[in-house]
């Protein structure tokens, strides 16, 4: 089923998602998934390796349609996407990148983000002669420069050593409260969601479906430490007690 139109949040109601394979049977990824985040809000899908959070995405952004359920995205539902692996075309510039995904973003837009991100003096530069840390933040970049409505993000501080990982999430964390766009972000990593999201959804192992909705007290930037070790205990405890129900 296709993704349907405009709508004041992110719903979605995935009744079974299958993965059909050459030999043997399909792979139920997600059975009876169903989660909202309200427009303006961060949300973070977190859950184990493997469970489904890559193909749920895959989902909400009408990159696979072959499900049953449905799913409505918010606002005007222009999409921006950053993938694990940055995708960049390999012989154009950090600058071209960026334009030729938005064609209609002026050139002030795009230097103004270009400095957002710490890449100014990286515009001429080729993806070849970047780091994936920079080039994770021209991803970044070329999504944001399409003025999405809703902005998907799957694992976008993996392989990155642990400075720069926090380096990144403090920018993506100023710039979702800045331009308050709609935005999941897929991640292994608890800490992460509770820096990022307002929302955290908990899966269970695969076939996933969301075990805990935790909401994070606003705003996120004032969380105490007390308050986010809290919610980290909580959603492991949710996390444990879902992997134990399927063993
Ligand atoms: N195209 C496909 N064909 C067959 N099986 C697939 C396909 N894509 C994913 N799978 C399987 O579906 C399950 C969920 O995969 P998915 O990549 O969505 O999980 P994930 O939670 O994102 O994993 P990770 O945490 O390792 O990134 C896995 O068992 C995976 O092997």
């Amino acid at each position: 089923m296709s993704p349907d139109g405009a709508a004041a949040s992110l719903d979605v109601a995935i009744i079974a998602k299958d993965h059909r394979r050459a030999n043997g049977p399909a792979l139920r990824a997600l059975e009876d998934l169903r989660l909202t985040l309200p427009m303006g809000q961060a949300g973070a899908v977190v859950g184990p390796s493997g469970c489904g959070k890559t193909t749920l995405l895959r989902l909400i952004a009408g990159l696979d349609r072959d499900f049953t359920g449905h799913v409505a995205l918010p606002a005007h539902g222009r999409l921006g996407m950053v993938f694990q692996e940055p995708r960049l075309l390999p012989w154009r510039s950090v600058a071209d990148n960026i334009r030729i995904a938005a064609p209609e973003a002026h050139a002030e837009e795009i230097a103004a983000l270009l400095a957002e991100l710490g890449l100014a003096d990286h515009a001429d530069h080729f993806p070849g002669e970047l780091s994936l840390g920079l080039a994770r933040r021209v991803a970044l970049a070329r999504a944001l420069a399409v003025k999405p409505d809703l902005l998907l993000l799957d694992e976008p501080l993996v392989s990155l050593d642990a400075p720069l990982a926090r380096e990144l999430r403090d920018r993506i964390a100023a710039l979702i409260d800045e331009k308050r766009i709609t935005t999941l972000v897929v991640t292994h990593d608890l800490p992460e969601a509770i820096a990022l999201a307002d929302r955290i959804f908990l899966l269970s192992p695969r076939p996933a479906h969301v075990v805990a909705t935790l909401d994070v007290p606003a705003p996120r930037s004032r969380l105490t430490k007390d308050a986010a070790d809290e919610l980290e205990t909580r959603a492991r405890a949710a996390l444990t007690a879902a992997r134990k129900a399927v063993q």
